[in-house]
Order: C-alpha cells, then sequence, then structure tokens
C-alpha cells in the first residue's frame, strides 16, 4: 500500500471528505474539504486546548490565582460520598450551584468529540458495509466515516480525524480477524467496548439477471468463508473472488455493469446500489454473528457494576509449555473465565534455533497470544491475576477493560445499548 491511505467519502454526503494520512506516526493529515484545510494540527491544537479549558472548569479551582485540583469528594458519617459545594470564593456574582465548578464524572474521563460536533466514528468499507451498521449499533446517531483498510481507520483515530474506530474482530463461522489483532499490537489505540452484530447476507445481481446467468461472486473474504456451503448447495457454477468489503463488492458490480457478477452483501447494499436481491439468508449458519471493537485514544475508567471484559495480550521468552500453563491457571484459580485466546506469529522474533548437539537444531515458532477474560480491571482478582501473568511473562499489555455486550441475539428485536463509552440510546439488533 503506498504511504497515502484514503478514507472514503460517505455515500450521498457532499462535498467528498478525502484525508491523506501518512502510513504511520505522526505528521499533518490533509483532509480537504472543498478546498479547505481542516483536521491539521491547528485543529488538533483547538481541540487540546478546549479540552484542558473544560477539564479547569469541571475538576478544578482557583486559590490565590493557581489552578488547583478540585478535593476528593469526603465520605458522610455513614460511608456515602457527600456532594460538596467547593468552599472557594467566587468573586463578583452570587454563588449558585450553576456558576460553581462542577465534579468530574467519570463520563468526563471518557472525553466526548471536542469538535463541537457528533462522534465521528471510523470503520472499514464503504456505506452498507456490515461495519458501517456495527460502528451505528455502538455509537447511534454518531457520523460514519468510511475507511479503505483497517489500518486507515487506526490511523484517523490516533491523528483526530475520528473519535473512535469499529472493527470487526472475530465471526461466529469464520474465526478471527487475524489483521486487527496484529494491527491492536502495532498501534496505541484502547479497546472501550465491544458489539456483537447478527450477520444476514445476501447474494446480489443486477435486476433482470437470473441465477444461471452467474459465473462469478465476490465479496469480502470473511463473507465467501460464511456463505461457501451455501453457495455449493445453491449449485451455481462460479469463481469465488475477494473484494475489500461486502458493500464495496456490490458497488463495483454495479458501478461496471457487470451481468455475470454476483455479490454477496447486506440488504442495505443493495438498496444503496441498485442491486436486487436473487437469495436472501446465504449465509451457512443463521445465527452468523461477527463481533467488533470500538477503539478510543483513550482508555476508559474501568467499573464493576456491569459485566466487564479485559483484553491482554503477552510473550513469553521461556521454553515449552508450562508458561501458558501457569499463565492461564492465574485466570483459572480466581474463576475469571476466558471468553478467547488467539495466538499470532512474533513479529521481532518469528522462530527461535534450539541447537541440539546430537540431534540438530530444534525450530520452534514464536507467539504473541491474545486472551480475553471476563472480569473488570477494577476487581483486586483481576489485578491480582494480571500482576501474577507479569511474573511469567516477558511482555504484557492490557489492550482494554470496557463493558461487554449483553444485547440478547434475537433478529428483529429492539434493543437497549449503554455503554460508558458511548451514548446510551434505543436501537435495533435486526439482522442486517
Ligand atoms: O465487508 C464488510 O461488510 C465488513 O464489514 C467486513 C466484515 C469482516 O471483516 O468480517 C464484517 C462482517 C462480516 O463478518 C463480513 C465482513
Amino acid at each position: 500500500m503506498a504511504a497515502a491511505s484514503m478514507i472514503k467519502a460517505p455515500v450521498g454526503q457532499n462535498p467528498r471528505l478525502a484525508c491523506h494520512a501518512p502510513a504511520r506516526g505522526g505528521g499533518v493529515v490533509r483532509c480537504s474539504l472543498q478546498g479547505a484545510v481542516v483536521g491539521g494540527r491547528a485543529d488538533w491544537q483547538s481541540s487540546c486546548a478546549v479540552l484542558s479549558s473544560k477539564v479547569a472548569a469541571l475538576g478544578t479551582h482557583s486559590i490565590n490565582g493557581h489552578v488547583a485540583p478540585a478535593p476528593a469528594p469526603e465520605p458522610s458519617q455513614n460511608g456515602a460520598v457527600l456532594d460538596l459545594v467547593p468552599v472557594t470564593s467566587i468573586t463578583g456574582g452570587a454563588i449558585t450551584k450553576a456558576n460553581l465548578p462542577q465534579p468530574l464524572r467519570i463520563a468526563d474521563l471518557s472525553p466526548a468529540p471536542m469538535h463541537g460536533s457528533q462522534l465521528r466514528v471510523a470503520y472499514q468499507g464503504v456505506p452498507g458495509a456490515y461495519s458501517e451498521k456495527a460502528a451505528g449499533k455502538a455509537y447511534p446517531g454518531s457520523d460514519a466515516i468510511p475507511c479503505d483498510q483497517f489500518e486507515v481507520a487506526f490511523q484517523a483515530v490516533e491523528l483526530w480525524i475520528a473519535d473512535r474506530a469499529v472493527l470487526p474482530v472475530e465471526n461466529s463461522l469464520g474465526g478471527s480477524i487475524h489483521r486487527n489483532y496484529d494491527l491492536l499490537l502495532r498501534h496505541r489505540l484502547h479497546i472501550v467496548g465491544e458489539v456483537q452484530l447478527p450477520v444476514h447476507h445476501c447474494l446480489l445481481a443486477l435486476p433482470g439477471v437470473r441465477k444461471e446467468c452467474l459465473t462469478r461472486v465476490m465479496s469480502h473474504p470473511q463473507a465467501l468463508a460464511q456463505c461457501e456451503h451455501t453457495l455449493t448447495a445453491m449449485g451455481l457454477n462460479v469463481v469465488r473472488e475477494a473484494f475489500d468489503d461486502t458493500a464495496g463488492a456490490a458497488e463495483y458490480v454495479a458501478a461496471n455493469g457487470l451481468r455475470d457478477t454476483a455479490a454477496i452483501a447486506s440488504s442495505r447494499a443493495a438498496e444503496l446500489y441498485g442491486m436486487e436481491v436473487l437469495a436472501d439468508g446465504v449465509q451457512d449458519d443463521s445465527g452468523n454473528v461477527t463481533r467488533f471493537v470500538m477503539l478510543a485514544r483513550e482508555p476508559i475508567v474501568p467499573r464493576t457494576d456491569r459485566p466487564f471484559k479485559t483484553s491482554i495480550v503477552f510473550a513469553h521468552d521461556k521454553e515449552g509449555t508450562s508458561v501458558l500453563f501457569k499463565v492461564l491457571s492465574a485466570f483459572a484459580f480466581r474463576d475469571i473465565s476466558l471468553t478467547k485466546i488467539e495466538s499470532r506469529p512474533h513479529r521481532h522474533r518469528p522462530i527461535r534455533l534450539v541447537d541440539d548437539a546430537n540431534v540438530g537444531t530444534a525450530k520452534h515458532f514464536e507467539y504473541m497470544f491474545y486472551v480475553d477474560f471476563q472480569a473488570s480491571l477494577a476487581e483486586p482478582r483481576a489485578q491480582n491475576a494480571l500482576a501474577e501473568v507479569q511474573e511469567y511473562t516477558s511482555f504484557l499489555r492490557v489492550l482494554g477493560s470496557y463493558p461487554m455486550d449483553m444485547t440478547p441475539m434475537t433478529a428483529g428485536s429492539s434493543t437497549t445499548i449503554s455503554s460508558s463509552d458511548g451514548p446510551s440510546s434505543s436501537s435495533s439488533s435486526s439482522s442486517s
């Protein structure tokens, strides 16, 4: 991929947003919007200024001209925290609750967008992709920003073009989306939530095209894998061709007038790109679900008042399997359930050579292990487990501690999503 990647313009939005993000690291982002330069360093600096003034206004008060942190709330006699009115003098004007500094709340620590508009959420794909729907489920009412690659979605958040990214990490049929596991490690974003999206695929073709005319079907590799058996059972004699995303495949077929090619995508993609649904529900399992993670520049404050999950990644430099056993037992002994374990090649040291003079040289593969466990980092048992894991490992990073998606999976049901990171609201968890 070239040094600069494109963030796609949302369909139907004019003018087109095209951002050229440097491939890695810092640098100024040039996002041209009808010739104007937005999202540059000046914007970023003013965002920071707004953030610091907001924090100053909320959580500090002035003593002799110096800004000092607000005092910690004092426990009352029965242990409850009192909502104390600060005792600082305010010159000029009556003291009312409204003009007094308000205490910082947990929500303030997970900053809302600083640009004074809606939350901007980056996703990979074009409008009509499942990732766009997942972004809407995670952050109802947000502005979705389509990106042509996963890496660009990470960069969009790092460079303040977007406030969050929502990216798929695993599917109930196709398994893990390894690229995003690797990117989680290469970038410094934090997992602040998860959403699980029922994925209901359709076979789409141009209006009037019959199944018998098809010689090719295009889609995202995950989507092709999720429909493999059904396509065969339908008796279609078609070559499978991978595309960047499902909706992008539909857009491509439509834009090029391909009457011998179908796309596997959502019914929303059919509507957006003028395609017809030849077959509905072509996924191999009706309970097909993709799990997405929500990423932000800052972690959220872990809590204990609702079910939380914590994601970590670790490596060890000792021989044998006993380290992995010890790490897993650190959770088992504390009754902490693991919900996922994934291993990926160790990028910097993929193979370890072990010389045995008599037998030859053994070549061991080295791994990074990703583990999700069902506990909040605010819980002492999770903190103790991690302290123990640290003893056994040469590298340990917490990717995030975040609320679990507890919404029911039934298609068509209306559910309430509340997250300490995103807005609480009602949304439909119906299939896409
Ligand atoms: O191509 C899309 O529509 C996507 O949102 C990507 C993606 C994926 O990467 O797994 C998301 C959900 C489905 O599992 C199929 C494809």
